[in-house]
């Protein structure tokens, strides 16, 4: 198969689809790859790493897009990426299209067969393609919120760990999965008071294992979250319903009664966000304030430490791109149901429920898609 990965064009976005090991995977296989010049220079894997992997570099991602068999990239394509997919074309990215109106009509209108990351499910349970950005986010949540509790950058003036003679600050996690567990790790590095909260009493059951009395577990409802963010300096959004629009946990009045100057980190924001107040935001302006709560919704945390998140996302990636490459996605769906799963457009049909839900097309089941 001729796969493609063109430089991703996001705002800030320097992560790219493939790294030059992932690259060797599938030439060693006898696949042939063709990289956008330059796609991974800026995170230190030039071209020569790419080509000594096997691939071919390629000018521009035209040509990428009208050459290759499976397009590898990490960020949901933008308009002008839509417009070069062609019909049978695999896809194979983050897409998030229950917020996404405009990307599920144009890929709808390509004929392209997309696959999403955040979709495809794994043996063990959860969704091992989303899992390894949820950890960079979740992680770097706690970064962001604890920067812009900086007067210089909005915030109220509040070091969350306090110094001795000082409380120290109170950070609300809401949705205790991996980008709720893992801003948690960091969270309780700070020293701040902690409280997370889930409608998963398993989650909360483990988190109170491993944590014990440094943290408290609420059950989530819309009591107990105002309670708790109300007394918060700083809230993380962090819940996912897989492929659904995230729900409005945080409404509209609860922020105007928040503490002045309190952050809120709303990581769901590629789901649309948890808080009510949410758009998207970019690595290059990153908040807005709202009734004097500073709002961080950067759509693409992960851009922002690309290295890492490349490699890790590469780990969890590559499996199921070299079994497309080499059954094709027929195939590779009918051998594997989790890979399955991460079917969301193809040919013309929307075939993820909950995105079909979101946005009121018609549901045409993947199976039905098999042959
Ligand atoms: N902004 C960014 O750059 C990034 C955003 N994300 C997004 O972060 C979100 C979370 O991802 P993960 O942690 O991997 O998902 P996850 O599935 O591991 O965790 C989500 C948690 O939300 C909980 N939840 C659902 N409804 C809830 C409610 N009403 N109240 C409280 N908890 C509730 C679930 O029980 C689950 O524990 C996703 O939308 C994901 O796409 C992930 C990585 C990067
Ligand atoms: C998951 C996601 O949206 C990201 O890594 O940017
Ligand atoms: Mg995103």
């Amino acid at each position: 198969m001729i796969v493609g990965v063109p430089k991703e064009i996001k705002n800030n976005e320097y992560r790219v689809g493939l790294t030059p090991p992932s690259v060797r995977e599938l030439t060693s296989r006898g696949h042939q790859v063709l990289v956008q010049k330059n796609a991974g220079a800026e995170i230190g894997l030039p071209d020569e790493q790419y080509v000594a992997a096997g691939a071919s570099i390629v000018a521009t991602a035209k040509e990428i897009f009208a050459r290759a068999e499976m397009i590898v990239k990490v960020k949901e394509p933008q308009p002008g990426e839509c417009a070069m997919l062609g019909k049978g074309q695999i896809l194979y990215t983050y897409l998030h299209l229950a917020p996404d109106p405009e990307q599920t009509a144009a890929l709808v209108r390509s004929g392209a067969v997309c696959i999403a990351y955040e979709t495809i499910t794994g043996a063990g349970g959860g969704l091992p393609l989303l899992a390894p950005m949820s950890e960079v986010a979740g992680r770097m949540a706690i970064q962001a919120g604890a920067a812009h509790l900086e007067k210089s950058k909005g915030g109220m003036g509040l070091l969350l760990g306090g110094v001795p003679g000082v409380a120290a600050g109170h950070i609300v996690i809401i949705g205790a999965g991996v980008v709720g567990s893992n801003a948690l790790q960091m969270a309780v590095g700070t020293g701040a008071r902690v409280t997370v909260l889930d409608k998963n009493m398993d989650r909360l059951r483990q988190l109170d294992l491993i944590f014990g009395n440094r943290i408290s577990t609420l059950y989530s409802n819309a009591h107990a979250i105002e309670e708790a963010v109300l007394s918060a300096d700083l809230v993380i959004g962090g819940v996912l319903v897989p492929g659904a629009a995230a729900p409005k946990l945080v409404t509209r009045d609860m922020i105007s009664r928040m503490k002045p100057g309190a952050v809120v980190v709303d990581v769901a924001i590629d789901q649309g966000g948890c808080f009510e107040t949410s758009h998207a935001t970019t690595h290059a302006d990153p908040t807005f304030v709202i009734d004097g709560v500073v709002h961080y919704c950067v759509a693409n945390m992960p851009g922002a430490v690309a290295r890492t998140s490349t490699f890790a996302l590469n780990n969890a990636t590559i499996g199921h791109a070299v079994a497309l490459a080499a059954k094709g996605w027929q195939q590779a769906m009918r051998d594997d149901p989790h890979l399955k799963n991460g079917l969301n457009v193809c040919m013309g049909k929307v075939t993820y429920a909950a995105v079909a839900e979101a946005l009121d097309y018609a549901y045409v089941p993947a199976d039905s898609m098999l042959g």
